[in-house]
């Protein structure tokens, strides 16, 4: 429920709503600076209600200071203060696990507010191209810009995480250099593969500076140059036994999918969850059904799908 708005009544109410995927880690980018990611179908769904008012902005959850620092970076002042802003944010990612569920939402927000501040019916027209999916655009990037930025502000992100912001936006595999938010490498990826996710119980996450231990840095290194090559499944093994050693996140729980014949399995973000990637549908069930021993398990398939943001009706 949104509170402290009355909905519908204004006929000024102007309505965007937005589907975004999320994602999982290949090569955490705490360490270097420099990030691979791999877009997934769960996601999250965001509707922003605008209607004139003072400049009350509400949601039905989260921080409403994150969210307020997001919009302000998409909205006028002029147009901010004549607006109240009502959000409405439905998650199927789990949050505080690792699997960038600020980064999905964040997004979403940031794009549903950019469709209501270009009110242009042509909005997103080319996107509809056949190649579409192919297609990065400098006003996508304006939107995660703005996401990813006030993510480094709201203190939500160490980096900004613009490798997560980018696989959760346009889907498929991305290595990103985070600090100069520049995309190195950007592929489609085979939607047979299977993505197994443990929300493992009984982990606490641990800070993730630990993660920046000069010791291992070059080894975090070695794992991005493995992702620039095209060598994802190796990255994300060599990811897995760093992150996990540096977050104390317990190792047996990787080995195991590994063990049942998982093509890559590891770390997602700062943890504590554990995700297998495999193109087989029986191994995807063997790797479910050892872990749900140790946690919750969630099953989804690699993504290639770009965000979609539509004008809803009032
Ligand atoms: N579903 C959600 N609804 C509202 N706010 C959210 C949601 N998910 C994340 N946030 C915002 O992002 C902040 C960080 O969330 P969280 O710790 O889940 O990040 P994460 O994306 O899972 O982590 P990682 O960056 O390691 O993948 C939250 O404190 C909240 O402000
Ligand atoms: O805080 C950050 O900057 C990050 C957090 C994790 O999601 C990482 O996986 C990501 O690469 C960077």
């Amino acid at each position: 429920m949104v509170i402290g708005m009355d909905r519908d009544t204004n006929s000024n109410t102007r309505i965007a709503m937005v589907n975004m995927h999320g994602a999982i880690s290949i090569v955490n980018a705490i360490p270097t600076g420099k990030g691979s990611t791999l877009g997934i179908g769960l996601g999250v769904n965001v509707t922003v209600r605008m209607s004139s008012g003072q400049g009350r902005i509400v949601s039905n959850t989260g921080d409403v200071g994150f969210i307020h620092n997001i919009i302000k970076r998409i909205m006028p002042d002029d147009m901010l203060k004549h607006k109240d802003i009502a959000i409405e944010i439905r998650s199927r990612i789990p949050m505080g696990y690792g699997l960038k569920s600020s980064s999905a939402v964040s997004n979403a927000i940031a794009l549903a507010c950019h469709r209501l501040v270009v009110n242009d019916d042509n909005y997103g027209d080319e996107d509809n191209h056949d190649d579409a999916r192919d297609w990065i655009t400098a006003r996508d990037l304006k939107v995660i810009d703005a996401a990813v930025s006030a993510s480094i502000e709201s203190r939500v992100s160490i980096t900004g995480a613009f490798d997560d912001a980018c696989a959760c936006y346009f889907g498929g595999i991305f290595v990103t250099d985070n600090h100069a938010r520049r995309i190195l490498k950007h592929e489609r990826v085979d939607e047979n593969v299977n993505v197994v996710i443990l929300l493992p119980m009984g982990i606490r996450r641990s800070d993730p500076m630990r993660l920046r231990h000069p010791l291992l840095v070059e080894h975090f290194n070695h794992a991005v140059r493995l992702a620039e090559d095209g060598r994802y499944w190796d990255a994300m093994i060599l990811n897995g036994v760093l992150v996990s050693s540096l977050l104390s996140i317990p190792y047996n729980l990787v080995l195991d999918a590994l063990e049942h014949g998982a093509l890559a399995a590891g770390i997602s973000g700062n943890g504590p969850a554990v995700t297998a990637i495999t193109d087989s549908e029986s191994k995807a069930k063997d790797i479910a059904y050892v872990w749900q021993n140790y946690g919750e398990v969630i099953r989804s398939k690699a993504s290639n799908e770009k965000a979609v943001v539509s004008m809803v009706e009032g």
